[in-house]
């Protein structure tokens, strides 16, 4: 991979996005990097975000030929200087170029919505892995999967890799044959312009609620809200929720680049849109669910949508009916990709998402639940199907708030409690620079301490111990917040976990009754 000084200005240029370039011959760049460290030789280095000039001494030392930034640096003496009126967008466009536009290789389908993307992600490979022979690639917050090697599956440091990682990413999946690619993009990457210039084959809607709003995330919920619907923007076929809120702004924001007739929405059989909105195109029901996995029925109903057909009744592998819904999603973008109703049907029984409403199943505390819930409105459909679905004693539950972001969770988590709890620890979950007990306490002082029984136990797998130490037969036990995550971001440091099933696991195999 390689592109010349000449293409990048050219790019800039079209893009109205170069303020000024150093006047020098047109040299070629083998690399890019936008991590000094990473920086190779006749490299382009990239200097955004909370960036320091030594960095640049760095780079220039491994390599670098040339730096882009928003303004000159004196590091940056005797290279080439590319001046850019917004190097997030910058590079993006770059990446894209250097890596020949793997999306152009690619059949790409992304998910938003606050809630629900990485678990419909997931489903939608699974089932698109039997249509494509295993040739669909996965981009999701657990992990990213960019060819058949075991090494091309790993860990994600974030839900939307930075835009250079994501065209890297692109390009390995293509060369190493995917020819689809199931992705999440998250209301940052567009607060972050990670997927400036980027378009989808098909871009979904689950939902929205408020969170991520922040110092570091988004200022307010109409911010929030305008980053998530630029996905249907840049989606060529749209597939959306008819039950999320502001149902109309998002559908308008599909209608701005895609016709009506490439905007499908979907929604339970008994839900009506408020909304001047067209029909519903899918419906679904559900028929029969337990707590380990759900039967639904699904089937179109406009014309348009029994043009692509499908409908069927499909076995999930996983309880919960908010994961009916993210099925369904699933089940109307597999289809709009060619899958059949055989591969629907096998990908949605045989599904797994790690740390999605895991089980286990206790002779004598009831039933442990590990799952990510971990905002008022995932608590609140997880919690409320639960109790729709069994006869408990108690409810409780385990679960701490992040440090430094998602701040109103706090109150959130609070009101969940009190309206869904008999019992509650609160715990550490990712404290980051804040302290996990004032966390904790916060949390508490708007609990409604008539219904619940809170504790404070800020080690996690202690907290974990007298849940479940507490429950008796009839009981659920909710490790929620954590999922599958195998670490605690302290103080800047991923510290090792071992994830809360695996606690929960080594707790009931300890106990003697
Ligand atoms: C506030 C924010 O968006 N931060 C993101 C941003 O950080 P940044 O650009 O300031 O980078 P930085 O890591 O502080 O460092 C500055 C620059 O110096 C470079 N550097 C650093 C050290 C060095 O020795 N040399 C060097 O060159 C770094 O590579 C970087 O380019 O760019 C980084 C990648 O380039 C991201 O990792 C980082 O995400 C932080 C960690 C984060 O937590 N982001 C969250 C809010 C996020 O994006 N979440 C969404 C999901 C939210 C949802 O569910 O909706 C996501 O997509 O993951
Ligand atoms: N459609 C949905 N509606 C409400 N809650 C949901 C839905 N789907 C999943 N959940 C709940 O939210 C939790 C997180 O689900 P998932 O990881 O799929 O969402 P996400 O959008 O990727 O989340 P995040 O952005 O926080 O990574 C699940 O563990 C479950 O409790």
């Amino acid at each position: 991979m390689q592109l010349q000084l000449n293409e990048v200005i050219e790019l800039l240029n079209e893009h109205q996005l170069l303020k000024k370039v150093t006047d020098a011959p047109n040299v070629i760049f083998k690399g890019i990097a936008y991590d000094s460290r990473k920086v190779t030789e006749a490299s382009l280095f990239f200097c955004k975000g909370a960036f320091k000039p030594d960095y640049l001494s760095t780079a220039k030392k491994n390599g670098a030929t040339a730096y882009m930034a928003e303004a000159e640096l004196e590091e940056g003496v005797g290279l080439v200087a590319i001046i850019v009126t917004n190097i997030q967008k910058a590079m993006a466009l770059i990446s894209a170029a250097f890596y020949d536009f793997p999306q152009n290789q690619l059949f790409i389908i992304a998910y938003t919505g606050t809630k629900g993307k990485t678990t419909s992600s997931y489903f939608t490979r699974n089932i698109l892995k039997e249509t494509t022979s295993d040739k669909t690639a996965l981009f999701s917050t657990i992990d990213r999967i960019i060819g058949p090697k075991p090494e091309q599956e790993f860990k994600s440091n974030l839900t939307t890799p930075e835009s250079l990682d994501l065209f890297h990413d692109m390009r390995e999946a293509v060369d190493s044959g995917m020819t689809h690619l199931v992705m999440e993009v998250s209301s940052q990457a567009y607060k972050k312009e990670r997927v400036y210039g980027l378009h989808f084959d098909v871009g979904v809607f689950l939902n929205i609620t408020p969170d991520h709003i922040g110092p570091t995330e988004h200022p307010n919920f109409a911010d929030y809200l305008h980053c998530k619907l630029q996905l249907l923007v840049n989606s060529k076929i749209c597939v959306i929720n008819a039950e999320t809120d502001h149902l109309l702004d998002v559908y308008q924001a599909a209608k701005t680049t895609s016709q009506p007739e490439d905007i499908y929405l979907f929604a339970h059989q008994d839900f009506q849109p408020k909304m001047a909105v067209p029909p519903v195109d899918y419906r679904f029901k559900s028929d029969e669910a337990d707590l380990i996995e759900s039967q639904f029925e699904f089937y179109p109903v406009t014309p348009k949508a029994k043009k692509i057909g499908n409908g069927a009744t499909y076995e999930l592998n996983l309880p919960g009916n908010f994961n009916e819904s993210n099925a369904v999603a699933a089940a109307v973008t597999a289809s709009l990709a060619g899958a059949s109703q055989a591969e629907i049907a096998q990908g949605l029984r045989t599904v797994h998402v790690p740390g999605r409403m895991e089980s286990l199943q206790t002779e004598h505390h009831g039933t442990i639940y590990a799952d990510y819930a971990h905002n008022y409105a995932s608590m609140k459909a997880l919690l409320s199907f639960l109790e729709s679905q069994q006869k408990t004693d108690k409810v409780i539950v385990v679960v701490g708030s992040p440090g430094n972001k998602g701040v109103s969770r706090r109150a959130g988590f609070a009101k969940v409690l009190s309206e869904y709890a008999d019992v509650a620890f609160l715990t550490t979950d990712d404290p980051s620079f804040e302290d996990p007990l004032k966390i904790a306490k916060q949390i508490d002082e708007n609990i409604d301490h008539k219904k619940v029984n809170v504790t404070i136990e800020i080690d996690r797998p202690k907290a974990i111990r007298k849940a479940i130490e507490l429950s008796t037969e009839n009981d659920i036990v909710v490790l929620a917040g954590k999922g599958d995550d195998a670490y605690q971001k302290v103080r800047g440091v991923d510290t090792p976990y071992p994830t809360d099933m695996v606690v929960a696991k080594e707790i009931v195999r300890g106990l003697k009754d």
